[in-house]
Order: C-alpha cells, then sequence, then structure tokens
C-alpha cells in the first residue's frame, strides 16, 4: 500500500545516503588475524572450550557453534571486519544517543556494533524478551547462548510452520511490545528470518541493528517490523493486522 511504499522509499533513502559506493565483496571467512587474537583471548579466558561448525552466515556475520564452560553450548557470531557493510553500521549507530562520537575505522565502527548487538541482547532479556542469553562480547565478537541442540540450531520460522501460529504470534507481538514499552528499543529488522523456533518458542535474533525510540527513523523501522510480521502470520492463517498490532504494541 502506499504508505508502505513511502516508508519502504524512506529507508532506502536513508541507507543510500551513507551506503558504500562499492559493492560488497563477498569475501569468504571471517578469520583474520585480529579475529584469530579474540578467539585466542576468549579461550585462554575459559569462555570458549572448542570451536564447532558454522551455524549460519551473512553479509556482515558468520555464526559457529562452540563448546564453553561446563559443556555449555554456545553461538559465538564474529563480525567481518574488511567486507561488513560499515556505511550502514555507521549510519544506524550515529542515530543512537548510546554511541554518539563514534568515527574513525571500519575496526571501531563494527567493535562499537559487536557491543551494541551485546548490550541490546541484554535490555531485551531484562524486559522479559526471549533472546539467546549473551554471554560476553570482545571485539568483533558476541559470544551467546546456543538455541538448539548437539550443534543442531533451532529453526528460523521461515523454515518450519509452527504447529499453533495464533500462540506464536500473541507471544511475538508481546515481545514488540515490551521491547518497544520496556526497553525503548524497535527491532529493526524483525522477520520471520530473525524468530527461532525451539521448544514450541518463539526467539528473537540479531539485534545488533535495534535501535533506540529516538532514532531518526525508529518509527519507520518499526512500521516496517509489523509489516513482515503481520504478513507473515497472515499466510499462516492467523486473524491479524497491521493497525491492530501497532495499537497493541503502542498501547500504554
Ligand atoms: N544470532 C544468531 C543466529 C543464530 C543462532 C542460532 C543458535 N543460537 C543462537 C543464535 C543467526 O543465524 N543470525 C543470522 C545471521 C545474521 C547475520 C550474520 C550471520 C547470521
Amino acid at each position: 500500500d502506499k504508505r508502505m511504499k513511502d516508508i519502504e522509499k524512506k529507508i532506502d533513502e536513508y541507507r543510500m545516503k551513507v551506503k558504500d559506493s562499492g559493492d560488497l565483496k563477498a569475501e569468504s571467512g571471517v578469520f583474520d588475524a585480529p579475529t584469530l587474537k579474540t578467539l585466542y583471548t576468549l579461550a585462554s579466558k575459559g569462555i570458549i572450550k572448542a570451536m564447532g561448525g558454522v551455524v549460519s552466515t551473512g553479509k556482515e556475520a558468520d555464526v559457529f557453534h562452540a563448546l564453553g564452560e561446563d559443556e555449555r553450548e554456545l553461538a559465538i557470531k564474529i563480525y567481518r571486519i574488511t567486507t561488513s557493510d560499515f556505511q550502514k553500521m555507521q549510519d544506524y549507530l550515529i542515530g543512537d544517543p548510546r554511541f554518539e562520537g563514534i568515527r574513525g575505522t571500519k575496526k571501531d565502527i563494527v567493535f562499537a556494533w559487536t557491543k551494541k548487538e551485546h548490550r541490546n541482547l541484554e535490555r531485551a532479556m531484562e524486559v522479559g524478551v526471549r533472546v539467546p542469553r549473551p554471554v560476553t562480547s570482545e571485539r568483533n565478537i558476541l559470544v551467546m547462548e546456543f538455541i538448539g541442540k548437539d550443534e543442531v540450531p533451532a529453526p528460523r520460522l521461515k523454515d518450519v510452520r509452527p504447529e499453533d501460529p495464533k500462540g506464536i504470534y500473541s507471544k511475538v507481538a508481546e515481545y514488540m511490545r515490551l521491547l518497544y514499552q520496556k526497553a525503548r528499543l524497535v527491532h529493526g529488522d524483525l522477520s520471520e528470518y530473525n524468530i527461532l523456533l525451539y521448544e514450541g518458542e518463539p526467539i528473537i535474533i540479531d539485534m545488533g541493528q535495534a535501535v533506540m525510540l529516538d532514532h531518526p527513523m525508529s518509527s519507520e523501522f518499526l512500521a516496517r517490523d509489523i509489516r513482515n510480521i503481520v504478513k507473515y502470520f497472515k499466510k499462516m492463517g492467523v486473524d491479524c493486522s497491521e493497525e491492530r498490532l501497532n495499537a497493541y504494541i503502542m498501547k500504554k
């Protein structure tokens, strides 16, 4: 619809405004020297006992399985320092009062971004939103609880058909409301791609781009999150609408 098109356009403009000119090279692998050094630091602190295989890969980061203290399963998210779309990151950080004044090299931006995802996960947890529990973050590496079993990650909503879509929808709607009302955060990239389904429960992941309500684009990001969620759950046969979800999230 018209309104959404305007919002999408505005977000793209906002992104294009500072986007790198060159296309991102799909360089493979994140294990450059600084990253290996950081992994070594985490291992020597006993946080990571053994690294496992790749859980998922993206433009900005790769997620690996690992074993931590007491053989606990961990997810290790490693942000690429070279190919990360740091202009987009910088763009999101600029609007965030928590990271005012962050400038400088790609490294600084990626490190601030990693710290931001860690903080956002903590804030989400504090207000009762189910996310992977963050363990620590060091430079471009975020260590968190692994959602899955025996190295097999929980599936993303886009890959499975929930048995109880209505129940999952109401849980996701409640989490969006808690993020907005209590954590003063908008996820900013919420969709069936960033919700895991584990033991019948939805788990929100990828909070790196989440913005505070006073970010200049927070209402556009919220509208897009709402659009994505309603679109998916309508397909699952849930009776929902953007207006009702918006009212539920914003209602005091
Ligand atoms: N966090 C996280 C993720 C999975 C996960 C699984 C099990 N336990 C915790 C997290 C994940 O795939 N995120 C998607 C993604 C985004 C950007 C780059 C790579 C991957």
